[in-house]
């Protein structure tokens, strides 16, 4: 499980996390909502260790993340897509995935994992990155990261900008490795997105998770929308 405890943490002089907790479990899906600037890419950062943690601890299994360096969190299980995917674009499909299996030393079997994930990519293999549709490059930016085999995956924002069908496709494979006992970390603004496949919601406001509600507390009308996003 990964636990983040009381969590202090900004840019510089800028607080912008203060005293935030919450868990995410595997096999689990939990989703980040709250409005821009409350937080929540500031968060997945502070996990990454791209973020000094000024005080308080961030948790997985026996691994205190927030005493690593960056390059360390994602040997202990942790992988992450930022917003803009930053994939390699200059280097084809192929050899994005091979970065990705270089960093944890995974081979065949898990390069097979992802493409068995994404068949779109496997049709692609030699296309560069640069080259594929905006839903393809996040294929392939979850794929690269799932080529560590984490016990932990955060997602930030991975629908914005797709089309429908792409967010449908991205929202089945969040399911599919749900099964897969991955514990999936996802900032998410589309309320049905949530709605379908949460099964807990930890609102931000102000650099804190406000409010964790569970799957069956949620509806379409849940005040809590209206009052951590404003739709
Ligand atoms: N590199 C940075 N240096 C200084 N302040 C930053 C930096 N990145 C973000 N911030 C500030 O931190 C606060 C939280 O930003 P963050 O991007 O984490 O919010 P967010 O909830 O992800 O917003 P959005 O929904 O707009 O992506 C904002 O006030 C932002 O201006």
């Amino acid at each position: 499980m990964l636990r983040v405890e009381g969590i202090t943490a900004g840019y510089g002089p800028v607080t912008v996390l203060r005293d935030l907790s919450f868990q995410a479990q595997p096999g689990q899906v939990t989703c980040i909502m709250g409005r821009n600037g409350a937080g929540k890419s500031t968060l997945m950062r502070a996990i990454m260790g791209l973020v000094p943690v000024q005080s308080g601890q961030i948790l997985l299994g026996d691994a205190a993340l927030h005493t690593l360096p960056a390059h360390k969190v994602p040997l202990h299980g942790v992988a992450y897509v930022p917003q803009g995917r930053r994939l390699f674009g200059p280097l084809t499909v192929a050899e994005n995935i091979d970065v990705g299996l270089l960093t944890r030393k995974k081979g065949l079997h898990r390069r097979e994992f992802v493409l068995d994930l994404f068949p779109r990519l496997r049709e692609r293999l030699d296309q560069v990155a640069s080259t594929l549709s905006g839903g393809e490059q996040q294929m392939l930016a979850i794929a690269r990261a799932l080529c560590l085999e984490p016990q932990v995956l955060l997602l930030d924002e991975p629908s914005e900008g797709l089309q429908p069908s792409m967010i449908s496709l991205i929202r089945e494979t969040v399911l599919r490795l749900r099964e897969t006992g991955l514990a999936t970390l996802l900032v998410e603004q589309r309320v049905d997105t949530v709605l379908r496949i949460a099964d807990k919601v930890a609102f931000m406001a102000h650099g804190r998770v406000e409010h964790v509600a569970e799957r069956a507390d949620l509806t379409a009308d849940s005040t809590l929308f209206q009052q951590f996003v404003g739709v």
